[in-house]
């Protein structure tokens, strides 16, 4: 491995690809990385290496999205460079920055230096709070006083009217656009009366001098823009833009990042577009995909291999988001690295169906105590992830009631214990072992998720769940649940889990040599073959399985085998033809040549293994 030197000394161990995005020219650059890649180790290499090749440290901004992240960052630079305070002038929350900048400059932007601040209180009990930030007061509190309680009332979407004010800035909606919004009837009420009532909003919080944070850099990005002295007083010195998880930015913070940059300054931003998962806050996934054009003469590095995940857990990852149409050709690599006996980390994955939600935490808790008990795992390194809060509220539960029982700890604010998250407030974390409980369909992709791209979200959100593992993951979902009349009522497993396990059954994703597996753990009666096959999703089953996996139509729908013929109708002879010189690999390595949906690409290659010349014969000479 490549060693990345600061000072003289020897600082970091670096993998080529990371050495290369961290040592990149002064140009701009997205470094395009896969889940588990090390992007935070490249980002602290990324800085001191410019360092060391003379860039100035008050002419250097890096910019994260939670303090928490901002709180890592500081904490391994600081092991390099000691001075603390200088950091955090440098090293802060996008917010952070906004902020500094507005009370610095205060007087051209029409507002006075002690301005307080209008804090969401949801994401603050989320994210935690930072030093630069003053205690400041609940921006629920101040929208209820202004526009009464229904200003959080929330609609389909999930969007309430705060949410609807942010949007409006995050998308750097002008005047006359909001002016048409608030008279459109393409959008949901609550839209409308956030367009309505925006100039409201604004003027009381002038009135207040109070600012929630879209507003602070609101005013800084409009100001600046109309008045570039200004904006080249206030950002012109900066060399370095050095930027954390860019898949979630807003338009809002692209133009921000460019007034980083009106002095000369590079764009070095690191981010992966299959965990783009914060679109309910108007981040665009289309903004990394389109670096190249916001930052011309962009150059792309990519660090795709999961350093993380065992490499079950990466191929079954993976086989997952290859689903993603829209993602392009990005390869993820398994992790090639052998421990001192040459052994390389397969990982392991546990399929349970459980008959409830109860049952299902009860298998949980066990699962728990034996890895607590019998492999000795820290209780902290283990955490049960979840769609949505309301939805998981039985299994969760349930398995908090089995481990105080069996006084195994629970994280508990600064209590390390098993920890109990949404999937979003995972991002960035990694365990030993991971719960996923509830995975049908409606919980996880939600059934909020209608159009294509909140569905793409869905599985990028199943993607970033399935890589917080690094050795052992396990997936779980009842087959019924209570309605509220205490009736149960049956639900179908995640169509998401069903492709996964079919795929990681196959030994999908896996091919790149040396990994030994059975494919994933079935935990529970009958075989996890038969239970694919009852979802449908194995009408072709594979020769050795079919004494334990009958394949049964599902009930009142038949569904007529189609041929390889039928499959190939819509095919272009360019992919009829790369399916033929291509066969031989897995289907991972196929889905990246042809972008066809896996369903559709695992039957195709079925039949064609099956029969080669069929495939042959449709081959357009
Ligand atoms: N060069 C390296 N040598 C050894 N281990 C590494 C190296 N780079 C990263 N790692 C390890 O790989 C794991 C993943 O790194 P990190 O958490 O930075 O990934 P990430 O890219 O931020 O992932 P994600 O986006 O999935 O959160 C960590 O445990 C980290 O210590």
């Amino acid at each position: 491995m490549p060693l990345l030197h600061y000072a003289g000394r020897p600082a970091l161990d670096l993998t080529d690809e990371q050495f290369a995005a961290a040592t990149a020219p002064h140009a701009h650059a997205l470094v395009d990385a896969c889940a588990g890649a090390g992007k935070t180790r490249t980002l602290v290499a990324r800085y001191l290496h410019r360092r060391e090749a003379g860039a100035e440290p008050d002419r250097m901004a890096l910019v994260t999205f939670t303090r928490r992240a901002t709180a890592e960052m500081l904490d391994r630079l600081e092991t390099f460079t000691q001075d603390r305070r200088a950091l955090e002038r440098r090293v802060r929350t996008i917010d952070g920055f906004a902020q500094a900048i507005l009370r610095a400059a205060a007087g051209p932007f029409g507002v006075t230096a002690d301005f307080g601040l209008l804090v969401d209180e949801r994401r603050r009990a989320n994210e935690g709070r930072g030093d630069e930030e003053r205690p400041g007061e609940s921006r629920e509190g101040f929208a209820v006083r202004l526009f009464g309680r229904t200003a959080l009332d929330a609609d389909e979407d999930g969007t309430n009217l705060l949410g609807a004010f942010d949007g409006l800035r995050a998308r750097l909606m002008g005047e006359a656009e909001i002016g048409r919004l608030a008279q459109s009837a393409d959008v949901g009420d609550v839209w409308r009366r956030a367009a309505r009532c925006y100039g409201d909003y604004r003027a009381a919080m002038d009135k207040a001098a109070l600012y929630d944070h879209a507003e602070i850099q609101h005013r800084v990005i409009a100001r600046c823009q109309a008045e570039p002295a200004l904006a080249q007083k206030l950002f012109g010195r900066f060399t370095d833009l050095l930027v954390d998880e860019y898949q979630d930015v807003t338009a809002a913070q692209v133009a921000f990042f460019q007034l980083f940059l009106v002095g000369g300054g590079r764009l070095w931003a690191v981010g992966d577009e299959d965990q783009a998962i914060f679109g309910f806050r108007h981040a665009e996934v289309e903004r990394i995909r389109r670096f190249g054009r916001d930052f011309p003469g962009a150059r792309t590095y990519r660090l795709g291999t999961n350093l993380r995940c065992g490499r079950a857990i990466t191929g079954l990852a993976r086989a997952v988001i290859a689903g993603d149409r829209r993602r392009g050709t990005r390869p993820i690599a398994l992790d090639e690295r052998r421990d001192g006996d040459g052994w390389l980390n397969p990982g392991q994955v546990v399929a349970h169906e459980a008959e409830d939600a109860e049952a299902e935490g009860r298998w949980i808790a066990r699962r728990i105590a034996r890895l607590v008990d019998e492999e000795e795992l820290p209780p902290e390194r283990i955490a049960v992830l979840y769609r949505a809060r309301p939805a998981a509220e039985t299994v969760i539960e349930t398995v908090r009631a089995a481990l105080r029982r069996q006084r195994i700890p629970i994280e508990d604010s600064d209590k390390p214990g098993v920890a109990f998250r949404t999937i979003h407030e995972s991002k960035g974390l990694e365990f030993e072992a991971v719960f996923l409980p509830g995975l049908v369909l409606g919980a996880l992709p939600h059934y909020r998720a209608t159009d294509a791209a909140a569905r793409a979200e869905e599985r990028r959100l199943f993607y970033v769940a399935l890589t917080r593992a690094e050795t052992r993951l396990h997936l779980s979902w009842p087959r019924c649940r209570m309605k509220r009349n205490g009736d149960p009522e049956a639900v179908r497993p995640s169509p998401l889990l069903v492709e996964g396990l079919a795929a990681a059954l196959d030994g999908d994703g896996l091919d790149s040599g040396g990994l030994e597996w059975d494919g994933p753990e079935w935990d529970g009666p009958g075989s996890l073959d038969g239970w694919l096959a009852r979802q449908g999703s194995r009408r072709i089953a594979r020769p050795g399985l079919q004494a334990t996996a009958p394949v049964r139509p599902k009930a009142g729908r038949p569904q007529p085998a189609k041929s390889l013929e039928e499959w190939l109708v819509g095919w272009s002879p360019a992919e009829i033809a790369l399916l033929d010189e291509h066969l031989g690999r897995s289907l991972a390595t196929l889905q990246g040549l042809i972008q066809r949906p896996y369903g559709e690409l695992t039957r195709v290659v079925t039949l064609a293994r099956a029969d080669r010349a069929a495939l042959r014969a449709l081959r357009p000479s």
